[in-house]
């Protein structure tokens, strides 16, 4: 393996020191890092700092060898991944790097398992067309799921140019959406881009219904020239790799952005993220007289005078009782004894790749 650094190719996609630290023992064994880009039945796309060339590159790789039982464990956009380049007949993806955050929701149809829409984001945009009148109790949820990822929610109105009243909405949606910024952009025009690109650092994600305008913003903040049809030439000849269809995009001044498929419907999974966008409802309980109220009937109730003297309003109260409601449904912080055992694995692994037994070739 020739001797360069990885870390200024890969640092335009979120790799850091910290990544690299936990990597070294993999390294040592032969194992390259890579972000998977996309994710197919049975393989990845990934990008990786070619270790012969110095280049980057994007790969195809074979994923079988760390599926899991568990949907929520398995290789998702924006992981990073220990890849096998020796491996016959392709490139193979030998271990999952642990999570920083993830945007996890409820699976499809009832399912307990949940599913992971993108890893290791710093933040979230959630867009919402102004096209249509905005669902102020969509918007609580997809805020809801954004804070429980552990990164940072956004939330971005789009289609400006198509409506006079943006303004409006936006402040009607800045009410409901405590320590959260709200932009107003139009992909269309370019209004509000710049701003939105300035808010960006790291990894993105977007989020929302379908149609709402995701790609169209993923192509106005990454460039056409960036989305434009680009090959990089196989190391070994063997043919060519075109970008347009990864999920996840490079920004032209670092970072990534990470366009996710639009969502029908959101499940919460996990309850913290809920607390989180209904901030000023947690805190309005706090000043209640009983420790343990039940905000229905009893003396002192800070939530029910606020009610009363319309500082919270019924419509929000109501979106949040519904939201926690279903989050009842999940019985137990599943997601994180998930992320547990997914760590335990990850230490598993790099024991070995230390060991003298090294499954690895060096
Ligand atoms: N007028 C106007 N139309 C827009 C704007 N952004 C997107 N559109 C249109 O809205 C439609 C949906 O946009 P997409 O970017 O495909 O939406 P999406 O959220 O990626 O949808 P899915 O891929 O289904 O999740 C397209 O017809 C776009 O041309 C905008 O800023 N202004
Ligand atoms: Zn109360």
């Amino acid at each position: 393996m020739n001797n360069f650094s990885v870390a200024p190719l890969l640092s335009g996609f979120g790799w850091d020191e910290a990544w690299a630290a936990e990597f070294t023992p993999l390294t040592e064994a032969g194992l390259t890092p890579a972000r998977i880009a996309r994710v197919d039945r049975g393989q990845c796309e990934v990008v990786l700092a070619d270790p012969e060339s110095g280049e980057l590159r994007t790969v195809r790789a074979d994923s079988r060898r760390v599926l899991d039982p568990d949907p929520v464990n398995n290789p998702c956009t924006g992981d990073w991944t220990a890849v096998d380049l020796a491996a016959e007949p392709m490139a193979t993806l030998a271990a999952l790097l642990p999570r920083r955050t993830a945007i996890v929701r409820k699976g499809a149809r009832g399912r307990s398992e949940g599913q992971v829409l993108a890893a290791n984001i710093d933040s979230v945009l959630i867009v919402v067309s102004l096209a249509a009148e905005p669902d102020l109790g969509r918007i609580e949820r997809f805020l809801s799921l954004a804070w429980e990822s552990g990164a940072e929610p956004l939330v971005v109105l789009t289609k400006a140019d198509v409506v006079d009243d943006a303004e409006y909405i936006r402040s009607d949606v800045e009410q409901i959406a405590p320590g959260v910024t709200v932009l107003v952009v139009s992909a269309e025009t370019g209004e509000g881009i710049d701003v939105l690109r300035a808010c960006l650092g790291g990894s993105t994600a977007l989020i929302g219904q379908s149609g709402a305008g995701k790609s169209t913003l993923t192509n106005a903040l990454t460039g056409t020239d960036t989305m434009a049809v680009q090959r990089t030439r196989d190391r070994d000849g063997k043919g060519r790799h075109t970008t347009t269809t990864r999920e996840l995009v490079p920004l032209p001044g670092g970072g990534v952005v990470i366009d996710t498929p639009g969502l029908r419907e959101v499940g919460l999974f996990g309850g913290e993220g809920l607390r989180q966008a209904f901030g000023e409802i947690e805190e309005l309980a706090e000043d209640c007289r009983f420790h343990d109220c039940g905000h229905n009937t009893e003396p002192g109730c800070a939530v029910r005078a606020a009610l009363a003297n319309g500082t919270l309003s019924e419509r929000r109260w109501e979106s949040y009782l519904k939201l926690q409601r279903e989050n009842e449904w999940i019985a137990s912080r599943t997601d994180a004894r998930l992320a547990a055992a997914r760590l335990q694995r990850w230490k598993a692994m790099t024991k070995t790749m230390r060991g003298p037994n090294s499954p690895i070739r060096r």
